[in-house]
């Protein structure tokens, strides 16, 4: 019975969120006829063809998970508390309330809502409230969907101190739900720890340090589409930036934040974020980490600030019959004094250039009596004696120039590096111009930290960093710029450092984002990898040298195989193990170190596997290979982990790798070897 009643107020949200969007569809096409100018139909356009966007239904997510029965507050006091948290003070029929918790509000033709967003201050309780702090609540309901069909509902009352926590069958089922294709919202599950994190405040930066598979990404993209909900307006200007390590795992998040409504926030690897050249030349790992270190912002600034040079000339214009001087103590005095002003260099200069005009057009005023025009100032600025006295003090300066004249040169820097290091990075053959020079992945941070030398970068409202634990110095800095006027979310996991200048300690990079202060909260429930595989990978957590709290996993189910073959049938009985995993449901991933990639690929083709790439999220193939350097952050239902110890040997930090590489496993995992296996798996 009261399963057919939600049935029925699920089809009528349906049909209401339809004729919402059938609604917003129609003001988008009269949006010009009605709008004033063509700016505001431009405008309107815009925000309606948007909303009409955020108001898509999926019909295969359920469109409200969970109800929340008020308890009724007969008193005045209490209904409006009620009604101003919904934003309807003035409902007289307050005092008995049910609400529907879903994506998104959905109201009927006379406005009153259906389902509230999960995001609205009212839905806090569906997550945090408790047997301890009811916060009002009589009972917390929560829907079981199949292919957003209502299946099921499950009732805590709270108001008779039932309480189901991590037992809530429904939040088992989806948890151990097989995985295929993209990462899905978590909206209808959400932990309180999780909560406090997603509802943290704008102005708040956070830290989270979380084992694998403890909702990092689903908090930090879950915090964007909260933060997008309730500071819209300054959000849509200043706007929201997620940053990823690579392209697989940005299309492997992106379908989550429009499934939230959420269509309009930039995502982005870090490599595409500071890219302003092609990558043309290749560092050694030694040049590599000079690049990435600190002191080579200081270098660059050095390099930089020491092409200013005093001025030795006075300046001299002629300007028809008349004749202006400046001379060299009050050209000095504009220097001096433009320095001590610290802006960044190209806003330094041109502020110099219109102090020299000013005192040009000054002279010019005390002789003719009349004030120049924007024309004749416009003039005097480009004029051959004043462009020549900016470039012999403050000369023009590219952020490619800059990097050049520092990698032609790293003595220019003074001490900052020894002389090996200087060799290190100095061009063997520098270019004969800097804008036909072969910059390295890493001079590209290079060119980002000087481009933000020269002029300011614009900063985002809110940047969230995805497996930041493997940010160096220098494209901390790089994010820094970025977000210096917003707030941070910095996700990651120290014990999954794989670049050679992975953090120990969040207090390092915190510092080089420009928020030393954030709070570091750690989440330790692990809500992807089942306790048997958490218990192998946790064994190689003493030999990674991080200090982290251990995952404790919520999944009792899964299983794990360590099996030895010979060198000979390790391919073969990796294919087996394939086929034999495609008997279950969801998605089956090989991962290997990268140069039996396309050898495993191959062996899929033979043998009629078909298979897909990560990066393409929408294909049918259930079946990849995965390059061990790339799976982070990924998961699958089944992992294959095809000969650890070439994973491990592959790079310094392999064993971290081997670490984040034995945690994507959903419900299974398999690792198959010839070789012996890293020392510290075997140790128990
Ligand atoms: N509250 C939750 N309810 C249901 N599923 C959850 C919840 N929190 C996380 N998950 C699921 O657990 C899995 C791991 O989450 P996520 O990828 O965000 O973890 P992570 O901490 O970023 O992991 P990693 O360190 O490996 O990158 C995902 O499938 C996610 O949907």
């Amino acid at each position: 019975m009261e399963l057919a009643a939600e049935r029925t107020h699920l089809t009528a949200s349906r049909a209401a969120l339809r004729r919402m969007r059938d609604r917003a569809q129609a003001l988008f096409s009269t949006g010009d006829r009605v709008a004033g100018d063509s700016y505001t139909a431009e405008q309107l356009g815009r925000h309606m063809a948007r909303r009409v966007k955020e108001l898509a239904d999926d019909p295969d997510t359920p469109l409200f998970f969970g109800r929340l029965d008020i308890e009724s507050r007969p008193d005045a006091e209490n209904r409006l508390d009620t009604g101003s948290r919904l934003g309807i003070e003035n409902r007289p029929d307050i005092g008995k309330e049910t609400f529907h918790i879903g994506r998104r509000h959905v109201t009927d033709d006379a406005g009153e809502p259906m389902v509230l967003d999960w995001r609205a201050p009212l839905s806090r309780s569906f997550y945090r409230a408790s047997v301890r702090d009811p916060q009002g609540i009589a009972t917390r309901r929560r829907f079981g969907f199949v292919k957003g069909e209502l299946t099921s509902f499950e009732d805590e009352h709270l108001d008779r101190g039932e309480e189901l926590g991590t037992s809530s069958r429904i939040l088992t089922a989806e948890i151990e739900r097989p995985r295929v294709g993209p990462m899905r919202d978590i909206v209808a599950t959400i932990q309180p720890e999780q909560d406090e994190l997603v509802r943290a405040d704008l102005a708040d930066s956070i830290c989270v340090q979380g084992a694998p598979g403890t909702g990092k990404t689903a908090v930090g993209l879950h915090r964007a589409a909260y933060l997008l909900y309730l500071h819209r307006e300054r959000l849509r200007k200043s706007k929201v930036l997620i940053v990823g390590p690579n392209t697989a795992f940005l299309s492997y998040i992106s379908a989550v934040l429009p499934t939230l409504g959420e269509v309009e926030v930039q995502q982005s690897t870090l490599d595409d974020l500071v890219t302003r050249a092609p990558v043309k030349a290749v560092d050694t790992p030694t040049a590599t980490a000079i690049k990435h270190d600190v002191r080579i912002a200081e270098a660059l600034r050095r390099t930089l600030w020491n092409r200013i040079t005093r001025p030795t000339e006075p300046i001299m214009v002629s300007d028809g019959s008349y004749r202006w001087r400046i001379d060299i103590e009050p050209l000095r005095r504009i220097i001096d004094e433009a320095r001590r002003e610290e802006l960044p260099y190209s806003v330094g200069r041109e502020r110099v250039r219109a102090r020299v005009v000013g005192l040009l057009q000054l002279q010019s005023e005390y002789r003719t009596g009349n004030s120049p025009g924007d024309s004749w100032l416009r003039k005097m600025s480009k004029i051959g004696p004043v462009t020549g006295f900016l470039e012999a003090t403050w000369p023009a300066v590219t952020a490619e120039s800059l990097v050049a004249a520092l990698l032609t040169d790293p003595s220019a820097a003074g001490d900052l590096f020894t002389e090996q290091e200087q060799e290190a990075i100095r061009w063997v053959k520098p270019p004969k111009t800097a804008k036909s020079a072969k910059f390295s992945a890493a001079d590209l941070v290079l060119l980002d930290e000087a481009a933000g030398l020269l002029e300011r970068e614009t900063s985002f409202g809110h940047v969230v960093i995805d497996e930041a634990q493997d940010l160096s110095p220098m494209q901390a800095r790089a994010i820094a710029r970025r977000s210096e006027h917003g707030s941070i979310t910095l996700l990651g996991d120290l014990a999954q450092g794989t670049d050679p200048w992975a953090a120990n300690d969040w207090r390092d990079i915190l510092r080089h984002l420009g928020k030393p202060d954030a709070a570091v909260v750690p989440l330790t429930v692990g809500f992807r990898v089942p306790e048997a595989v958490v218990a192998l990978a946790n064994r190689l957590l003493p030999a990674l040298g991080v200090n982290v709290p251990e995952a404790v996993s919520l999944r009792r189910d899964g299983d794990l195989a360590v099996r030895a073959v010979s060198e000979a049938d390790l391919d073969g009985a990796v294919m087996a193990e394939v086929t034999a995993a495609l008997a279950h449901e969801g998605s089956v991933a090989v991962i290997a170190a990268d140069t039996a990639v396309e050898r495993l690929r191959a062996h899929l083709d033979a043998a009629g596997i078909g298979h897909a790439t990560p990066d393409d999220v929408d294909s049918e193939a259930r079946v990849m290979v995965v390059p061990a350097m790339i799976v982070k952050g990924l998961e699958y239902d089944h992992v294959i982990v095809h000969e650890p110890a070439d994973i491990v040997a592959a790079e310094p930090k392999g064993l971290n790798r081997l670490y984040v590489v034995l945690t994507r496993a959903v419900s299974r995992l398999s690792v198959l070897h010839a070789k012996p296996l890293p020392e510290a798996l075997t140790l128990s």
